[in-house]
């Protein structure tokens, strides 16, 4: 099957959280299970720092009264094709920014729409997040390329439709009062990414106003927990660690515990009870939980706290402070380094995740492959992934706690700290963890009987596209004018 994938960010690429990642890894895996899978995204000006990408465009095309080139690259050690979507709005050193970002995505969106009417023609569109969210409607007149739309995060939902309407087409049947409820409406299928926040999303706590119409389309929704990359995130071969591990061989893992504290100013000290977060510094991943139980829990325990992250100012300044209050004890790095987030997932003993809701959380997997015992709140897909950890019965995974209250969460650190106390106990539990299976194997295939259950009602995909040499010979040629084109 020809399947499109069309994301703001893709791993390693452009990465700002977890849909990288997912849109990064997801695509290598159907391949390999023979899909012929592309990756549309766009060309940020920071790519050509990661990967060589030719001068020449493949195409050239127009949406929303602007001329865009298209250039082909693939995603970084595999066979994907990487379609990559220039245009000057997007040739800034960030993936997200200012307050042009909902006319920017949108052209983007239109501008896949484009190309994949007129040069690579899928048979699904594989739409991840609002950023792509107007393509479920522009194509659902297109009887043969049907759409699939994941909901990564429904907390940030995309242009509203007033909007959209002075900027782009939206046509006479268009419902939806912004993006992303357009996008729910018209996909063929809605995914999001684990069963526990497919079912929360019905409900007015976790629907972000949306509950009503998830509950409505619920018949074509599905949660498909997300996998991690188990090649890339390997601690037996990760190049960014000080020493690499395995569950076989824990005891070479506290010299990655060492040298972390060294390399971010934390006192040097084997025994200490290393908590870590790696996040960006938002309402949603519980900050403002932490925040009030951090200085307690410094206070009352011998234990080291390192944060990784960045986002809201308040945040950054409430932990900043933190910092300085425990000097030695509490590092605080508010910046984006996926090398020292994995020295940290190597390093900490624990990995702190309260989120206030979570879609599924990439970064509780992370942990748990790299022997970091996961704290986290049972929402979403952190209980999918994450289970009470039963030292007698040696069951579990890691620290959990139900209601968004320090309390709960204190009382959960303080267990933590006390079950790290107990050598033997602790090392079974990072060994459970390490041997969990998160690879995409089994997400993969849900996704492919996803694609499969709406596939029938299509007609025949057209005959297939040029090869990719015939592609870039096309590229030289002036792109002509087709019926169906819908750009403005
Ligand atoms: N400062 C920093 N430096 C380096 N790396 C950093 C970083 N801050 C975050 N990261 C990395 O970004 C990723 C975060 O992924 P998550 O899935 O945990 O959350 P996010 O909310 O971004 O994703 C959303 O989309 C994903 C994918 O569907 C859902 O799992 C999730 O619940 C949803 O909120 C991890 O790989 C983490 O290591």
């Amino acid at each position: 099957m020809k399947i499109l994938f069309v994301a703001a960010e893709a791993a390693p690429l452009a990465k700002v959280g977890g849909m990288g990642d997912v849109v990064g890894a997801l695509p290598k895996v159907l391949r390999k299970k023979g899909h012929d899978v592309r990756v549309f995204m766009p060309y940020y000006g920071f790519l050509p720092d990661k990967i060589d990408i030719p001068e020449e465009p493949i195409w050239k095309g127009t949406a929303m009264f602007q001329d865009f080139e298209i250039y082909q690259a693939f995603l970084p050690k595999s066979d994907v094709p990487l379609y990559l979507f220039g245009h000057p709005s997007f040739s800034g050193r960030n993936v997200y920014f200012g307050d042009d970002e909902g006319w920017r995505f949108t052209l983007f969106a239109n501008a896949a729409a484009e190309f994949a009417w007129n040069f690579w023609r899928p048979s699904i569109v594989h739409c991840h997040d609002w950023h792509s969210g107007m393509l479920p409607v522009w194509l659902n007149e297109t009887p043969d390329i049907n759409t699939v739309f994941t909901i990564h995060n429904l907390a940030y939902q995309g242009p509203w439709r007033w909007y959209l309407d002075q900027i782009t087409w939206c046509p006479w049947y268009m419902e939806g009062h912004n993006t992303m409820a357009a996008a729910v409406q018209f996909a063929n299928k809605v995914t999001t990414v684990s069963p526990t926040y497919a079912e929360q999303i019905k409900t007015s706590e976790y629907g972000e106003n949306l509950e009503g119409l998830l509950s409505y389309v619920s018949g074509k929704s599905i949660g498909i927990l997300n996998g991690i990359d188990t090649e890339s995130y390997n601690p037996q071969t990760d190049r960014y660690l000080y020493q690499n591990f395995n569950a076989e061989t824990l005891d070479k893992r506290p010299i990655n515990k060492v040298s972390l504290q060294e390399e971010i100013g934390l006192e040097v000290n084997k025994g200490a009870f290393l908590v870590g977060m790696v996040t960006r510094l938002v309402e949603q991943k519980g900050i403002d939980l932490a925040l009030q139980i951090l200085d307690r829990f410094m206070a009352y325990t011998d234990a080291q706290f390192v944060l990784l992250g960045t986002g809201d100012r308040y945040y950054e300044t409430q932990m900043w402070e933190l910092a300085s209050r425990y000097r030695g004890r509490v590092s605080v790095q508010l910046l984006y380094n996926d090398a020292l987030a994995r020295r940290i997932y190597a390093g900490c003993d624990a990995f702190l995740m309260p989120s206030r809701f979570e879609p599924c959380g990439i970064s509780q997997m992370l942990a748990m492959r790299y022997g970091c015992v996961p704290i986290v709140r049972r929402t979403g897909g952190l209980v999918d992934t994450v289970s009470f950890h039963d030292p007698m019965r040696e069951l579990g995974t890691g620290y959990c706690f139900d209601r968004y209250e320090p309390l709960d969460l204190f009382s959960c650190m303080i267990k933590a700290l006390e079950g790290f106390r107990y050598k033997e106990y602790w090392k079974k539990l990072q060994q459970r963890g390490m041997r969990q299976n998160y690879s995409w194997d089994l997400s993969a295939d849900q996704y492919i009987k996803v694609y499969e259950e709406i596939f029938p009602d299509a007609p025949p995909p057209p005959p297939p596209a040029p090869k990719l040499e015939e592609e870039t010979k096309i590229a030289a040629e002036e792109p002509k004018p087709s019926a169906g084109s819908t750009s403005l």
